[in-house]
Order: C-alpha cells, then structure tokens, then sequence
C-alpha cells in the first residue's frame, strides 16, 4: 500500500506542494468540493499559475471533525475516482487542499487566515439549508457568516481590503444569497460595518455541477486494492464537469478560465437552467423512485415509468428557462437521462432526499411559481410533491425524505385529507394562493392514495407536455 505523499503510479501533484501559498479560505469541505472547485484549483498548479490559490477548508460543525482528521493524516492529499460506466475509473491524486481548520477547536487561527491578506477568495459550499439562519447555531457548531463578517471587519481595521465571498452552492441566485447572509451578520457588529460590507465586497454567483455521490465502502476498497492507495477518504465523482462563474472579484482570481471554468458577466440562465432540470429533476426521481422501491438513482433512472416521468417534467420546466448562451436546452435535458442512469456511480436516493425541505424549495417551488404565473400547467412538478407526501408518511429507514418531525406529522395526516397538506407546509407559501396549485396538489396525494404511484405517475407522464 502506497501512501497518498509518496505515490507516482497514478496522476498526482507534480508541482511543489510547499510552494503553495493559502489563497481560498473555503467553509464546507465536503465531497463535492474536492470533487469540483478544489479539481479545478490542482489543474492550474499543475500548468504553474495556482500556486497562489491554495485552499485552506474550514469545518464549522462537529461532523467535520473526521474530514479534519483525515486530511490531515493525509497531508490533505485525496484520490478524486472518476467513473464513467465504461472501462476502468480513473484515479488522480489532487494537491490545492494545502490546511484544514476546526473553527469549533480554534476559532482564532480561523480568524488569522480571513485576516491574512494572502486570502483573497472565501468559499463555500455549505449546503441550501446553511444560508438560512434558524435562530442561534447549535452549541456545538459556529456560524459561517458570523466568521465571515468578523473576518471582514478585522481586514476593514487593519486596512486590508475585503475578500471576495464566492457560493459554490445549488441556489438560485447564490450570490445575492451569500450576500444577504453576511450583510445580515455584520449588522449585527453595527449597520454603518453592515452597509460597509454590502459596498465593497463582491458576491459573484456561479452554477457548479457535477454529480458527487457519498463515498463508500466500496470506494476505499477499490483505491486501496486496484490502485494500491492508503487512502481514508477518496472521492467518486462523474467525469463530467462544468463551472460558470460570474467574473467580478474585489481583490483578482485564479486564471480559473484556463482550468475550463465559463466566466460570464451573468450567469443567471446557466444557473436556472441547472437547477430547474439537473436539481429538481433529482427531487422528481428521488420521491417517485423512493415509491416504486428503487433506492438507487441510476435504477430509478432506467425505469422507464421513471423516465417518462423526468421527461414530461423537464417539458414542463423548460418554458420558465431564458435563453441560455450557447446551450441546446432540450439536448442538455437529455444528456443528464444518461448522466443520471451512469451504472458505475452509486449514487442514492437517498442522499438525494437529505434536507428534502430546502431543496424543494430552491429547486421545484420557484418553477411552479414562474408557470403558475404565466398561466402553464403545474401537474408534473406538483406530482413531484404529491409523491414526497407519500414519502415522507411512509418510507422507511435510509429511503424516507429528511424532514422536520412536523412536516412528518402534516405528510401522515395528508391522506386523510389531502387538500390541507398545502397549508401544512411552509416552502409552499410563495405558491400557496393559487387555487390551481392547491387543486393539483390534493387530486395528486389522494391519487397515489387511492390508485396507488405507478397509475398516477402513468397518468401525469402520458399528459402532453409543454414545449
Ligand atoms: N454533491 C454534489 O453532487 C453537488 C454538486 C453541485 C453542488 N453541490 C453543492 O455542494 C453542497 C455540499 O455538497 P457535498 O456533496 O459536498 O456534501 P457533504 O455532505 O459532503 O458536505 C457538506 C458540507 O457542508 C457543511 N454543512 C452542512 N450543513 C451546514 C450548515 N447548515 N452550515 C454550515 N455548514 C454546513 C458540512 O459540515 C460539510 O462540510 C450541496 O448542498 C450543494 O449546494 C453539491
Ligand atoms: O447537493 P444539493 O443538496 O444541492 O442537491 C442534491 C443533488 O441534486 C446535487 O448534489 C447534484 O448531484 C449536483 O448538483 C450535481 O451537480
């Protein structure tokens, strides 16, 4: 078993590691930063020109303590397992993740790094559910944008200009997200810091894709048996990948256009068009699967009930799409069907129905919203509400939808009648006074009630779609 520092037989960093100064301070490493932004940053120093930009993660909550410990054993070295289905996964050894820092064990050296003028990008990708503040973090975890903004006030003292805040997280928007999240925190250190904050520091938006399952036991044991790799905690990702970003910067940017990242003055069609299709796509299959016993995606995604079911939602989502520079929108539905059926990335519905709430919200809300208004059907991606009722009252174990134990409560008493569950739930609100909506919403729950998933989701798939 060869250790991740001293491996050559399989791609790894060639470039000089000690060289590499902290650049990026990113809150969230997770398994889809090393699958994606962290990829991005090791092809620049592989060419010579990342060497400023290298990434310093910081976890916030309990949980990230075994990354902590794992890169650090690693000296925060991972295998990134690309698998496309066909032939061998191919493995390749990524060197940007230079530190890593327990913001709950040390808060000060966290603040020292957003305090260091070297760092001049802070990131995150911390979830939909990280950006919206439900009162006081939990004892054990520390605020994100609570840190952030105290990392920019002690810049603004110093006389250090501020960094740019980039989100690399599914949400609409993200951008003005993580702005309203971190001017909301500086006003707690005073409104004139506040509005000092909303001025100077930028906030570009992005669209990140490239679908990052959980890593498994299978994972460890293929890098360890077939590549011969002592590693804790590979990554498996698809070999796709794609990353639009907005080009505005307070204090410059990696030459990330060189590493294949699309900058844009605006990159709201790229982002609506990712996360209307790819995202709420993944929350039509991950209930309608989690229904028809599937538990893994690519099987749902080769049901053809399934199938016909994400293509009659997608037509139904794509009118409230802009034009998307360069993008044939119908051939990218169809390229993710094939994405999403890839046999070698074992991906779950389960992970897919993590924190169900927020992601309908993000997702799926907002396109009933934009056909409501405009007069189009909502069937489809109502149906994909119906069946997350179902799944929430009466899936099992890994398979049922995460959400709060009063949502759970309204989702039981929805078959019994169906017409309150809309006033039931709160990611509803923006769509909840249109009857249309309501109507959709209950003939939807009692009809997988009283004809059970698979005739419902026969009848909304056969429906003619929009465009
Ligand atoms: N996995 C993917 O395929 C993928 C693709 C594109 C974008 N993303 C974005 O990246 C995010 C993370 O995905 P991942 O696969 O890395 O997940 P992950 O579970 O591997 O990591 C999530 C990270 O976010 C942190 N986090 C979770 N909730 C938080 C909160 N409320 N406040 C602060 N930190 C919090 C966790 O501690 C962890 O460090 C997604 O939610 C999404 O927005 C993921
Ligand atoms: O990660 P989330 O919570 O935003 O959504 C779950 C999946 O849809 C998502 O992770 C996709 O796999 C990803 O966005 C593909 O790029």
């Amino acid at each position: 078993m060869t250790a991740l520092t001293e491996a050559t037989h399989v791609p790894h960093p060639e470039y000089d590691r000690e060289a590499v100064r902290v650049g990026i301070v990113h809150f969230g490493l997770g398994n889809f930063h090393r699958a994606h932004q962290a990829m991005y940053l090791d092809r620049l120093m592989a060419a010579g020109t990342g060497q400023d930009w290298g990434i310093c993660g910081v976890g916030t909550r309990p949980a990230d303590r075994r990354m902590h410990q794992v890169l650090e054993d690693q000296s925060y070295l991972y295998t990134l397992i690309l698998k496309s289905g066909v032939g061998e996964p191919a493995p390749t050894i990524i060197g940007s993740i230079v530190d890593h820092l327990m913001a709950n064990d040390d808060r000060d050296a966290v603040l020292a790094r957003l305090s260091d003028p070297g760092v001049r990008i802070v990131s995150l990708t911390i979830t939909e559910g990280g950006y919206r503040r439900n009162g006081a973090p939990s004892e054990d975890s520390v605020d994100v944008f609570d840190l952030i903004a105290e990392g920019l006030a002690a810049r603004r003292t110093a006389g250090v200009q501020p960094f740019t805040v980039m989100s690399c997280d599914n949400l609409p928007h993200n951008g003005d997200a993580a702005r309203r999240a971190v001017v909301d925190a500086a006003g707690r250190l005073g409104q004139e810091f506040a509005d000092w904050v909303d001025r100077a520091v930028a906030f570009p938006s992005s669209m990140v894709d490239r679908i990052t399952p959980v890593t498994t036991e299978e994972d460890r044991e293929l890098v360890r048996t077939r590549f011969g790799l002592d590693d804790d905690w590979p990554v498996p990702a698809e070999p796709f990948a794609q990353w639009v970003l907005e080009d505005r910067f307070t204090l410059g940017r990696p030459p990330l256009e060189e590493a294949g990242v699309q900058m844009v003055a605006d990159v709201a069609p790229f982002e609506l068009m990712k996360l209307r299709l790819l995202n709420a796509s993944h929350q039509a299959m991950a209930y309608s699967g989690i229904l028809l016993g599937h538990s893994s995606v690519a099987a749902a995604a080769g049901d053809p009930l399934v199938e016909a079911f994400l293509r009659r939602y997608m037509a139904e989502a794509r009118p409230t799409l802009p034009p998307v520079p360069g993008t044939d929108v119908r051939g990218y539905s169809e390229s993710l069907l094939e994405r999403f059926r890839n046999p070698a990335i074992a991906d779950t519905l389960g992970r897919l129905a993590t924190d169900s709430a927020n992601r309908l919200a993000a997702f799926l809300v907002p396109v009933i919203l934009d056909n409501l208004r405009a007069g189009r059907s909502v069937n489809a991606s109502t149906a994909v509400l119906a069946c997350w009722a179902h799944a929430c009252a009466n899936a099992v174990g890994d398979a049922q939808p995460q959400v709060s134990s009063t949502l759970r409560a309204a989702a039981s008493a929805a078959s019994e009648d169906p017409a309150r569950f809309a006033d039931e739930v709160e990611i509803f609100e923006p769509v909840i006074g249109y009857v249309e909506f309501r109507t959709a919403l209950a003939r939807g729950i009692a009809s997988i009630r009283d004809r059970g998933v698979k005739a419902f989701l026969e009848e909304v798939a056969a429906e003619p779609g929009s465009r």
